[in-house]
């Protein structure tokens, strides 16, 4: 499938893309005239795994991650995500997305750890490709997105929301948020530890990324890593403010702008993925990077409540 930042998708995405997609419509089977996904706001698009929202009048889509129990990031949420944004951003009825979980107390548990275990090159290439074109797709999306953290947000969670523009998490001393990918015995790619660093600072990033640190709430606002911390039932209705002050901006200057802050970081990447997939399968095939995650995973499991 031809997608804006290049990326070849999984054969079965490019094969039928929208089979990924089960249509959830609701209320109407026509979409609204001038747009394919807004009309009065009862119209529900989305699939197995990312529920979309859409309210037309406001411009704003709420993206709901479904993939419980953590919505770890597998093959299949990636290519829903990366799907329903490209659907999303291509409706001129819409502005803005906020991201956010439908599953209880997890925002997103980050990579599929049975994603990187266990599976052969070719996989985790594709793979690989995919997590690339999630980070392009929401890192330089013209649409405003809010990410309203509602639980754990580790590793390719806080990647997610740290592609967004602004983020809101509530305030619960569980929903620690942070990338720890040192303590699974591996390494950032240095396209995420750039967003780090843009976000956070050289200083605390270099601190937060060998120690692979969790922040609960308290300190993800000192640290900056997140704007807003509330109360758990009012993180949606703080993002559809925020959202709101972003969406009073014009788009036109407000784009030029994003893409001012963030094409270099963006560049970087898109000037050596190819080398970039090869460096991590090479990484991820090692006896010993294999053998850490097993362990890890194997912790996961055994580690209940
Ligand atoms: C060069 C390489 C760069 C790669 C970059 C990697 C970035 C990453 O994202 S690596 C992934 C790092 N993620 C984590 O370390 C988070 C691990 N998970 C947790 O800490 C917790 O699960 C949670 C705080 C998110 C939620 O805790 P909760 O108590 O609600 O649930 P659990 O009982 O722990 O988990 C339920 C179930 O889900 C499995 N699981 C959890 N996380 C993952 C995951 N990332 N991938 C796959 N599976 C995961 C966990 O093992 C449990 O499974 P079982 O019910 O079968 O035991």
């Amino acid at each position: 499938m031809a997608l804006a930042s290049g990326v070849r998708f999984p054969a079965r995405a490019l094969l039928r893309p929208w089979s990924l997609l089960r249509d959830t419509t609701l209320g109407r089977s026509e979409p609204a005239a001038g747009g394919g996904g807004g009309g009065d706001g009862a119209r529900l698009f989305g699939s197995q795994r990312v529920l979309v929202e859409p309210d037309a009048a406001s411009g704003v889509a709420v993206m709901k991650f479904r993939n419980p129990p953590v919505n770890s990031l597998s093959l299949e949420l990636l290519t829903e995500l990366v799907i329903s944004l490209e659907k999303v951003e291509n409706d001129k009825t819409f502005r803005g997305v906020i991201l956010t979980s439908a599953c209880p107390r997890v925002f997103s548990a980050g990579l599929d750890l049975t994603e990187l275990c266990g599976r052969n090159p070719a996989h985790y290439t594709e793979y690989w490709k995919a997590v690339q074109e999630l980070w392009l797709r929401t890192y330089l999306s013209s649409l405003v997105l809010v990410a309203a953290i509602n639980g754990a947000c580790p590793a390719g969670g806080c990647i997610i929301a740290l592609a967004c523009d602004c983020r809101v998490l509530a305030d619960n001393p569980k929903y620690h948020i942070g990338l720890n990918e040192t303590l699974l015995g591996i390494t950032t790619p240095f396209w995420l530890k750039d967003t780090y660093v843009n976000t956070i600072g050289h200083r605390a990033s270099e601190q937060a990324l060998q120690l692979g640190s969790l922040f609960p709430p308290s300190e993800a606002l000192q640290v900056g890593l997140v704007d807003q911390v509330v109360p758990e039932d009012q993180v949606l209705s703080t993002a559809l403010s925020e959202m709101a002050r972003w969406l009073a901006v014009p788009d036109h200057a407000r784009q030029l702008t994003k893409t001012m802050m963030r094409k270099a970081t963006a560049d970087r990447l898109l000037r050596q993925r190819d080398a970039d997939i090869q460096n991590f399968v090479s990484f991820i095939c090692r006896d010993s990077i294999q053998k850490s995650l097993q362990v890890y995973l194997e912790k996961l499991r055994q580690r209940k409540g």
